[in-house]
């Protein structure tokens, strides 16, 4: 048996987002997002479900919060949905909205949890999408409204803040690929997105400074980490493009205040380029406080020039996977933090981390010794990090419970708590009482 202690003021905690929890999407005010429309889409999301009721977080919010409070973690990470607060995306204010969330986030306190919102988690408001989306400056002016909004209730209460969840996931999953909501396959759409947000973060921050709100802020990229499938200069180049495309595209804006050149000239090849005005790099580059980080897994990943517009690809070594496909692989997020040192040793937060197990109720108990066995591994690469001195602040399992997981719909399931999602209810996994005990005792133990 090996034991590895974790800090004294490490943060335990999970991980949620507003559509893939919340339900109650034509209730209390809440305007249509784009997730309403993608998932009403033939075709677009397995078996067509949609978040209508999700896991009607809405109405069932002191519920998990018992289960946060029993689970023991002290962080909480949750989105709030746009839409609720702004429901044509920038006029008038839906008071309502901002009234359930005072009262989520007030219970999140009394419980003792710290609550860690993202702004926003990908439910733009339908008529900003309409009007052009990220790549229109209306949409970058009205996401600095809502913010501004958000910050002015919540300072104080809230603490630590994230202006954008995944990135690449808002501009490239779902505006290059099309397999997240809008939708849209154009790789210059994509980059005009990537710029849009990019943008609206910026000028977020700066409002966040201006008007003196309480804690810190960053963002979330999620993580692509590759290695070369041979020793060959080409193969080396594709894992660059892949790890770039998902962090550096965006970090390199935001630390340097410019772009990586050599994909921008690998986009130029392509005919597409970056929409900058004068004045944005400057407002990308405001400072942040933190970052927030999202691992899942890595590949092995070789040049191939029909491979889509970074002609890389993925390579199935025959690693054991989870049940939506990700290889099983914690060496990238030891790997991968090495690499984020090059914009210094900023504070992180491992935001998101998860394993889909899709095992199921056998007589009233969930089994779930594959996700307990990743996050053991990803939990002992997370000590290994601090121990080299990098500083790694907390963690949060992506998910508290099983949830809407985007264009896999209810099918795919990352929860540490069993979702029923007929009857809404919820049932603690094996893994929840194994994470349990690692959050009590600050160490996790493993198997030899
Ligand atoms: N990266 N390169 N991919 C190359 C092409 O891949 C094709 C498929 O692509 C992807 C990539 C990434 C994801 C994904 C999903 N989650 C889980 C959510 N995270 C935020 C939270 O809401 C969770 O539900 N994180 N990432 C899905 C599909």
């Amino acid at each position: 048996m090996t034991i590895f202690q974790f800090p004294q003021d490490f943060r335990w905690g999970t991980a949620t987002a507003s559509y893939q929890i919340e339900g109650a999407a034509q209730e209390g005010g809440r305007g249509v997002s784009i997730w309403d429309t993608f998932a009403r889409t033939p075709g677009k999301v397995f078996n067509g479900d949609n978040g209508d009721v999700a896991c009607d977080s809405y109405h069932r919010y002191e519920e998990d919060i018992a289960l946060m409070k029993k689970l023991g973690i002290n962080t909480y990470r949750f989105s709030i949905a746009w839409p609720r607060i702004i429901p044509d995306g920038d006029g008038e204010i839906n008071r309502e909205g901002l009234d359930f969330y005072h009262r989520f986030v007030d219970a999140l306190l009394d419980a003792g949890i710290e609550p860690f919102l993202t702004l926003y988690h990908w439910d733009l408001p339908q008529t900003l999408e309409d009007d052009g989306g990220w790549g229109n400056r209306r949409t970058v002016d009205a996401f600095v409204k809502y913010a501004e909004v958000i910050f002015k209730e919540f300072s104080g209460k809230i603490n630590f803040w994230l202006t954008f969840n995944e990135p690449w996931c808002i501009a490239f999953l779902s505006n290059m690929l099309g397999i997240h909501a809008p939708g849209n396959k154009d790789v210059q759409t994509a980059i005009n997105v990537a710029h849009g947000l990019l943008v609206a973060h910026g000028k977020a921050v700066q409002s966040f400074r201006r008007m003196g709100i309480t804690g810190q802020i960053g963002i979330a990229p999620n993580v692509c980490w590759a290695e070369p499938y041979s020793k060959s200069a080409e193969d080396q180049a594709a894992c660059d493009r892949s790890i770039a495309l998902n962090t550096d595209w965006f970090l390199d804006p935001i630390y340097k205040g410019s772009y990586p050149q050599f994909l921008v000239d690998w986009f130029a090849e392509a005919g597409a380029t970056v929409p900058i005005q004068d004045g944005d790099m400057e407002i990308i580059s405001e400072p942040i406080d933190l970052l927030g980080i999202n691992y899942y897994t890595m590949g092995i990943n070789r040049h191939n020039p029909e491979a889509g517009v970074l002609q890389s690809e993925e390579m199935n070594m025959g690693l054991i996977k989870t049940d939506i496909g990700w290889p099983v692989e914690s060496r990238g997020l030891y790997e991968f933090m090495h690499y984020l040192q090059k914009y210094g040793n900023v504070d992180v937060y491992i935001t998101e981390n998860g394993a889909c197990i899709n095992d199921d109720l056998e007589n009233g108990k969930i089994n779930d010794d594959r996700r307990i066995s990743y996050y053991e591994q990803h939990l002992a690469q997370i000590h290994r990090i601090i121990n080299d001195g990098i500083n790694l602040k907390g963690y949060m399992a992506w998910s508290l419970m099983d949830n809407y997981e985007w264009a896999e719909g209810y099918r795919m399931r990352f929860g540490l708590v069993h979702v029923d999602f007929r009857s809404l209810v919820r049932t603690p996994k094996e893994s929840f009482y194994w994470y349990q005990n690692v959050i009590k005792n600050n160490w996790l133990e493993i198997r030899n």
